[in-house]
């Protein structure tokens, strides 16, 4: 199934489904009755009720994650704001399917299924300081490439990327959705120095003042100055949405993806959670911007959807106490 355009996936998005409020108080009557003073499990009893409701069961048993990654390549990478050359993101794709990243590894430990969608590496989009990255055609094409890969029978997903230039790209979203300086909002990224910092700051500059005055639209700024493996991380998370399928963000540049919904459509990620906080420099802003509390604060800065597929191990330990744990009633022990 495919959206033929981005007002037919605003719609779709409208129209989305809520919650299941009925499990999701069904999930709380459980967890007041479980062998624990209330409350005692913390972020983990929110994390369990928030699952029970996006996928409507009050005692939801396993998790089935799927793991979606997405590559593109990016004009602006010419312009030396990366500490890596463009070739890496193929290269790195070549890894993934391979089973080398560090995501595979975290993949196979937390049981989830992963792919990866490499959308056109050999055309890279435009340099956004001298037009927009992509044009229509090709927004709505990555938009798709998301949009199809979720599997409806998943029951987390998270979405990760590799595109060299990309942090870059994610802070220009940024600034364009959220105001502010470019400084604010730009980061080492792979670990360029003070000059490369610096000309983050400048090709985002440029970038803003090219396209100021377009940059109202959210998918405007998405295809202005996004990339395609970005439009597809945004066309996977709003399928999601549709599917009820709850998320776990992972860094920087999946949030800058997910910010696009959000600024379309205000309920659009409330099935989602920040699997972590990165250590690039503008995601903790991000996701205060998003209204979003990380899960996961380890000073990862690497992206791949490494962050939240950590995220995973949390989520089955929330559910694995949640559905697993026996009542008091059940185990003969006195209540408060
Ligand atoms: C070997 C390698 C593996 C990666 N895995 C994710 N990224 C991360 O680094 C890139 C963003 O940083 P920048 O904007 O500085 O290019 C993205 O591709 C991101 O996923 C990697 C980068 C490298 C070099
Ligand atoms: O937070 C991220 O997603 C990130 C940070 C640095 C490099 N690549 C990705």
């Amino acid at each position: 199934m495919t959206i033929g355009s981005v007002a037919e996936l605003l719609a779709e998005l409208r129209a989305a489904p809520g919650p299941d409020l009925a499990a999701r108080t069904a999930a709380q009557a459980r967890d007041a009755q479980l062998t624990k003073p209330p409350g005692s499990l913390g972020r983990l009893e929110e994390i369990a009720l928030w699952y029970a409701g996006w996928q409507g069961d009050p005692r939801p048993s396993g998790l089935a994650p799927q793991i979606v990654i997405f590559a593109g390549n990016h004009g602006i990478a010419a312009r030396g704001i990366s500490a890596f050359p463009a070739e890496v993101t193929a290269q790195m794709v070549g890894n993934f399917r391979a089973g080398g990243a560090a995501v595979n590894q975290l993949a196979r430990a937390f049981g989830a299924s992963m792919t990866v969608q490499a959308l056109d590496l050999d055309r890279p989009t435009a340099d956004f300081t001298e037009g927009p990255a992509m044009d229509d055609t090709d927004l709505l094409a990555a938009l798709n490439t998301g949009w199809s890969s979720v599997d409806p029978g998943a029951g987390l997903l998270v979405v990760g990327e590799m595109g060299i230039g990309n942090t870059t790209s994610a802070a220009a979203m940024a600034c364009a959705l959220f105001g502010g300086a470019p400084q604010d909002w730009i980061g080492r990224g792979t670990g360029v120095d003070a000059a490369g910092l610096q000309r983050k700051a400048d090709v985002v500059a440029t970038g803003l003042a090219h396209h100021a005055g377009a940059l109202a639209d959210p998918f405007e700024v998405l295809r202005r100055l996004g990339g395609r493996e970005i439009a597809a991380m945004t066309g996977a998370l709003a399928r999601a949405r549709v599917l009820r399928i709850p998320v776990l963000l992972d860094g920087f540049i999946a949030s800058a993806a997910a910010a696009v919904l959000a600024r379309a459509v205000p309920a659009a990620l409330d099935h989602c959670l920040a699997g972590h906080c990165s250590a690039e420099a503008g995601h903790a802003r991000l996701l205060e911007a998003l209204d979003k509390a990380p899960i996961l604060s380890l000073g990862l800065r690497l992206g791949e959807g490494s962050g939240a597929a950590l995220a995973i191990g949390i989520v089955q330990g929330a559910l694995a106490c949640h559905s697993g744990m026996a009542t008091f009633a059940e185990a003969g022990v006195a209540g408060g």
